[in-house]
């Protein structure tokens, strides 16, 4: 007897009610990850260095102790919201997208595909359904394939910008991020981590009490290196400020971009992202309960108001829009450091792609690949140090170093 199909907003409202023993009785792996084993970037050094157990400074603590840094599997990790590296389309496709939606369920297929798409530097909430995650914040990063210039480094910092603004509206605490854009959209890992570390940085600065803890989740030791590295230099202590001379660290938040400029990179954007989606890219999101490739690194590489809007499903969608948060915290910067500051010059449109584009994305996310499944994925943990091979040289990174919005409120419930 075939299992009668769930519809996705009884289904979401039935779930998003649940207490956390009932949910996790729901959820398809049990071998979820509670926060309480992931420890702050503090613990974690702490740890190595047998430090006292520091008093917690201000709301939760300080930097360090609301960031941490885990090396495996997202969909494991039992957070308010996992990020997901989406494609424009939202309809699933491979790499992390792939396995968020194959842990997740046919309701996320179905849930997205009310969205209407996702345009980049955009990010929109969904339930989490089967995942530990009691939410999924999808977010569309840059097709940058090593060509990395100011609307690439913006698009990103607009991703982790735009996503905490998500977590922020919904009242969610916890968050935890992939390595955006540095997989098939072919980012470059080093300056990718700069921009998520100093956005991610300078939101937890702006909104101290509203967050607990966002998660860095790496997944090949490449990235698990740089993070670290960076990590140490950028979260030193919660009270001193760090020097970060050692850092390209850009931290003023993304500043949203022209509609005209932006009407011509989605132009070519669209080109290079059918272009990657055709070039045997296996999207798989046409067919719902597809096997994904396995994600196992040992096997695989690789806020003021926006303007509203909403789609089908009422939902609303963190837009790149000239925020009135960003703006003046761009004010404050220019007028703080006195740095000329990229303000991205006109207003930015908010909206869905073009429709070329959605068009392109959805015949790329129609394609269907048969893929592994990844259940049997290892997902060790940065706490615990577990190596895992990294199959993936990074690609030859250009020298350009990488130098928005309040989200409106969602109709969704909030986080009880
Ligand atoms: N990688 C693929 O084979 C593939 C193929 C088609 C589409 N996609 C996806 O890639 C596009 C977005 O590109 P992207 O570079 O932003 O994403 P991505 O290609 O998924 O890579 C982003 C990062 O996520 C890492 N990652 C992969 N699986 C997991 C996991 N289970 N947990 C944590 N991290 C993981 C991956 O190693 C990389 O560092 C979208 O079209 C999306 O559908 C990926």
């Amino acid at each position: 007897m075939s299992k009668k199909k769930k519809d996705w907003k009884t289904e979401k409202e039935r779930m998003l009610r649940l207490d956390q023993d009932e949910r996790r009785k729901e959820y398809r792996r049990q071998d979820f990850v509670p926060l309480e084993k992931i420890p702050s970037w503090r613990q974690e050094n702490r740890f190595n260095e047998e430090e006292e157990e520091p008093e917690l400074t201000g709301e939760g603590g300080g930097l360090s102790d609301k960031v941490s840094l885990y090396k495996g599997d997202i969909t494991v990790l039992e957070v308010d919201a996992i990020v997901n590296a989406a494609n424009s389309s939202l309809l699933g496709g491979g790499g992390v997208d792939g396995c968020i939606h194959k842990a997740a369920g046919s309701c996320l297929y179905d849930e997205c595909h009310s969205l209407s798409g996702c345009e980049t530097g955009n990010a929109k909430i969904t339930c989490g359904y089967d995942l530990p995650a009691r939410y999924v914040i999808h977010t569309v990063g840059p097709v940058a394939r090593n060509q990395v210039g100011t609307t690439e480094n913006n698009d990103l910092k607009s991703c982790y910008w735009n996503s905490l603004q998500l977590v922020k509206e919904h009242s969610l605490k916890t968050v935890a991020f992939p390595c955006i854009s540095t997989g098939i959209y072919g980012f470059p890992n080093d300056p990718a981590a700069d921009i998520a570390l100093s956005t991610v940085k300078r939101w937890i600065k702006d909104n101290p009490d509203k967050i607990t803890r966002v998660i860095f989740c790496v997944f090949l030791e490449t990235d698990f290196v740089i993070y670290k590295r960076k990590m140490s230099l950028l979260f030193q202590d919660n009270d001193v400020d760090v020097a970060e001379t050692e850092l390209k660290e850009d931290d003023t938040p993304p500043s949203p971009k022209s509609a005209a400029k932006e009407e011509s990179d989605d132009g070519n954007r669209d080109k290079e992202e059918s272009g990657d989606e055709d070039e045997g890219a296996n999207d798989a999101g046409g067919n719902r309960d597809v096997e994904m490739a396995s994600q196992n690194p040992d096997e695989n590489s690789g806020s003021e108001e926006p303007t509203e809007e909403k789609d089908e499903g009422g939902n609303e969608s963190q837009g790149k829009d000239k925020d009135k948060g960003l703006e003046k915290n761009e004010k404050d910067e220019a007028k703080s450091d006195g740095g000329d500051k990229d303000d991205g010059g006109d207003k930015a449109e908010a909206g869905q792609p073009a429709p070329s584009k959605m068009a392109d994305d959805n015949a790329a996310a129609a394609s269907t690949v048969e893929m592994e499944d990844v259940s049997e994925m290892s997902d060790a943990g940065a706490s615990q140090g577990d190596e895992m091979r990294d199959p993936v040289e990074s690609p030859e990174r250009p020298d350009v170093v990488p130098t928005a919005s309040s989200q409106p409120k969602d109709t969704e419930e909030k986080k009880e």
